[in-house]
């Protein structure tokens, strides 16, 4: 801990001054010393710049490497539909808002702790009984006054804390690290973040033994203490002794939600501490420059992820565990000004995340920042499988050729070196590759490889950039980079439950609806492969009652933002979605997942259903699978090797109510659609017509416009009756063929049904007072109050054997009977032709 607090040049009297002040904060901080108590070894055993395997010593060898070689699930890589936008993410699972509070309230304290201390001064404390009146009236005059000051200090305070929200949020997600405003000292900054030291008494650190073995700098540790994580992931215990204690590059696959961003986080950011401690040492010691050891204002790490609200949530990630530490990370991702961004950088950030096309522009343009990478130390893939799909890895291989040559001699290594003057051996010590996926698929040729150590330099690799081996070689990757591949063969979150329902195309807005009202509790995220059937359902189940937020490609960035705002907002949330949110949101609460249609490919599948089941929360995906997707799934089945699925439990009882209700929503939506066309299509014309001067005239004949007229009449007649029945019919809860209104019982409550239950029972009670449903005129629910998807599926859900051969079985019968249907007509149509050819021959 000593090296944490202390500065960079001792030589200048006004560092002393900051040492010594920091030095008793130290002392007097309760919490610090309690860090400083904690079993981390300051001097870490790796560092040995230039050696790579030198894990003869490190309990940690094993885990990083040996025993989770394992062989993951292989997908086949295909194209998702995924489109470029931006969205605000929120903080990590952090207790931000609970600490606010307590900040609140410690202000708050604070403020009323000045208050005493001045009525104290002042001589007026309470429980002077004996004073005269005209010491009283002072007294209440003075205590008004500083109710008043009071109120004025909380006003003002409240004032700047909105006002900082406001900016904060100006940034657009863009802002810079907490501390990007401190001097760059090159230091550990225990001091940045002396007013939030409130709310750090409450956890207990026994609870988070389990990090001592990852042997974190003590401020990292903090700020996880803060984030309330007890223990790290898998994945976590796995990369980080290997990236940030051996020092090597990391190839790391592990389910979705399962931690990777801190598993590639934490190493960067403990490199950075410890070489900045090394450097204060040796400053302390023989008096050397310290920006030999850590270089300040230098990008490194460059961490490169595929979509904008990727590159944000990773900042986001990376500047909640970097609280405590004066280490700047900013996004540099599209949709947001350039100039923006390069205003960003030249605070000069130590990591950069960000999107392949909006870093390449900026560095193609010589941005300083970006461009000065002879200290880079990391050089980080995440989705690394999405990099190697099309319409990224152009940028990437550009962006890949400007990093400096890894894997070379320290001397060599200066040769390319530009723009290097104080480059130091400890600094140009070998970059970093990590290399990341929840889908990663790695060549038993490519581990053997690796293993044998031929890895080539960039210049020999081919041009292509089409695979993660390619994508890897060329960034550079060492020989004996650890495969951490956690995967488990199906490559699935572990608390994903899945499950199926096999039904016809037309019957799927039905099975939705049924899945929706009766087991819509939690967030809910529904999948389509197309814009065209995401606005079908979203539009039918509007009609429905059902309150759906959308989001896909074509949407306006704002209106993203705002779906995705909304959907946040709501603890029981419906987002019905194209792929584009398919990778990396990271939303607490989505409990389930629905594809509505199967996606292209298993990899899609995979990351689809990880919007679910995150963190070690539990959830459940639904595949709606119509006959003509049944080869896909089987496919998909084969993918995850797996034989079984188990079949979502449905209670056919509903589907009467479900299809009717259904149908009425269809014909509202067909004339509704039918309206709006023609409504637009006139719009169109006259705004044409307008556009050049034309003068538009109705050619109809006055018959003509009548019948329109009584057409137009009839149909919103007929909007209207469907719209009272449709109504009605969804003003009380979704009911069985068996329903009584005496006993409600079967597949549960959900929230809406709990609210239309009320009304059902307020609007009986008001039709006939005293007589309504229950002995008492209550409506009285006996049972399960709620049954979530996820519930039903482990109440009842069917375990299902699924021959994948069977299945492609059967997918071959059904297309050999159509193709005999199609040859029987096409031998009909030929003899009948025939048969007329002759007969007009004879006629001749
Ligand atoms: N050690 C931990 N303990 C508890 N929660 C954690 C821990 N580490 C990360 N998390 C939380 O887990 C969630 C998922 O983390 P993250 O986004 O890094 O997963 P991921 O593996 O990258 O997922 P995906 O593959 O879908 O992108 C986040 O909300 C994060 O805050």
């Amino acid at each position: 801990m000593e090296a944490a607090t202390t500065t960079t040049t001792s030589s200048q009297p006004r560092q002393r001054r900051l040492k010594r002040k920091r030095a008793a904060a130290l002392a007097s901080d309760p919490e610090l010393e309690r860090l400083n108590s904690l079993p981390w070894n300051p001097t870490f055993p790796r560092n040995n710049d230039e050696d790579d395997n030198n894990n003869g010593n490190d309990p940690f060898a094993m885990l990083a490497t040996g025993s989770n070689e394992l062989e993951g699930g292989f997908l086949s890589l295909e194209e998702i539909d995924e489109a470029d936008y931006a969205f605000s993410f929120p903080e990590p699972q952090t207790n931000e808002k609970k600490n606010q509070n307590k900040k609140k309230s410690k202000l708050d304290e604070n403020v009323k702790e000045e208050g005493k201390k001045e009525e104290a001064d002042a001589g007026v404390g309470g429980g002077s009984e004996g004073g005269s009146d005209e010491v009283e009236v002072k007294k209440e005059k003075k205590k008004d006054k500083k109710k008043k000051k009071k109120k004025k200090t909380k006003k003002n305070k409240k004032k700047k804390e909105e006002e900082e929200e406001e900016e904060e949020k100006e940034e657009e997600a863009v802002t810079e690290s907490q501390n990007v405003e401190k001097p760059d000292t090159g230091s550990i900054d225990i001091d940045a973040k002396d007013d939030d030291v409130v709310g750090e008494e409450d956890f207990d650190e026994t609870e988070f033994y389990a990090w001592n073995e990852l042997r974190l700098h003590p401020l990292l540790m903090k700020a996880i203490y803060k984030l309330g994580f007890k223990e790290p992931t898998p994945i976590q215990k796995a990369c980080v002794p290997a990236a940030a204690h051996q020092g090597k590059d990391v190839i790391g696959a592990a389910e979705t939600g399962s931690g990777k961003t801190l598993a590639f986080g934490l190493p960067i950011l403990q490199r950075i501490l410890e070489e900045r401690e090394k450097a204060t040492k040796m400053e302390e010691e023989r008096g050397e420059e310290p920006e030999k050891y850590a270089p300040t204002g230098i990008l490194r790490a460059l961490i490169i992820a595929p979509t904008r609200e990727l590159a944000i949530q990773v900042t986001d990630h990376l500047k909640a565990v970097a609280k405590y530490i004066n280490v700047r990370v900013t996004p540099i991702v599209g949709g947001i000004l350039a100039e923006k961004q390069e205003r960003l950088l030249k605070s000069r950030p130590e990591i950069v995340v960000g999107t392949p096309g909006r870093l390449w522009e900026l560095m193609s343009g010589g941005e300083k920042h970006l461009v000065e990478l002879h200290s880079l130390s990391f050089f980080v893939l995440d989705e690394a499988d999405r990099m190697v799909q099309n319409g990224h890895f152009k940028e990437l291989q550009s962006i890949i050729d400007m990093l400096p040559m890894s894997n070379i001699s320290t001397e060599d290594n200066s040769q390319h070196a530009q723009n290097c003057v104080t480059v130091s051996s400890y600094q140009r010590k070998k970059r970093q590759t990590l290399v990341f996926s929840a889908t990663v698929a790695l060549s038993a040729d490519f581990r053997k490889k690796l293993k044998r150590g031929l890895v080539k330099q960039k210049q020999s690799v081919t041009d292509e950039l089409n695979s993660i081996e390619t994508l890897s070689e060329r960034a550079g990757m060492r020989s004996n980079a650890a495969i951490i591949d956690l995967t488990n063969p199906s490559i699935l979150a572990a608390k994903l439950e899945e499950s199926f329902i096999e039904c016809r195309e037309e019957d799927k807005d039905a099975y939705l609806y049924y899945i929706l009202t009766l087991h819509g509790q939690g967030r809910t995220i529904v999948f389509c492969t197309s814009i065209a059937a995401l606005r079908h359902i979203s539009s039918i189940l509007r009609i429905l009652g059902i309150d759906v937020w959308t989001l896909h490609a074509q949407m306006q960035q704002r209106a993203r933002l705002k779906a995705m705002d909304r959907f946040r907002e709501n603890e029981n949330g419906i987002l019905v979605a194209t792929d584009v949110a398919a990778r990396g949101l990271d939303i607490p609460g989505v409990r389930t997942v629905v594809h509505y249609q199967l996606p292209h490919s298993a990899e899609v599948y995979v990351h689809r259903s990880g919007r679910t089941a995150r963190a070690s929360a539990e959830g459940c995906s639904i595949a709606l699978v119509s006959p003509k997707e049944t080869s896909k799934f089987a496919s998909l089945l084969k993918s995850f090797s797996k034989d079984n699925f188990q079949r979502f439990p449905l209670q056919n009882s509903y589907m009467p109510e479900v299809l009717k209700r259904l149908s009425l929503a269809r014909q509202i939506d067909k004339i509704t659609r039918k309206d709006s066309q023609v409504k637009a299509e006139k719009n169109w014309f006259d705004r044409n017509a307008n556009s050049v001067e034309l003068v538009t005239e109705n050619d109809d004949s006055e018959e003509e416009r009548v019948n329109k007229h009584k057409q137009m009449k009839a149909s919103s007649k007929q909007l209207k009756t469907l719209q009272q029945e449709l109504k009605m019919l969804i003003s009380r809860p979704l009911q069985s063929n068996t329903f009584s209104h005496r006993y409600l019982a079967g597949a549960g409550v959900t929230p809406v049904m709990q609210e239309q239950l009320l009304q059902l029972a307020k609007q009986k009670l008001n039709d006939r007072p005293g007589s309504g449903v229950g002995k008492k005129g209550k409506l009285v629910v006996i049972g399960q109050d709620c049954v979530e998807a996820l519930q039903a599926l482990r109440n009842a859900g069917e375990e299902v054997r699924m021959d994948v051969k069977d299945f492609a079985g059967k997918r071959r019968n059904i297309e050999n009977r159509k193709r005999k249907r199609k040859e029987e007509k096409k031998r009909l149509r030929d003899q009948r032709r025939k048969q007329k050819r002759k007969l007009k021959q004879d006629n001749e």
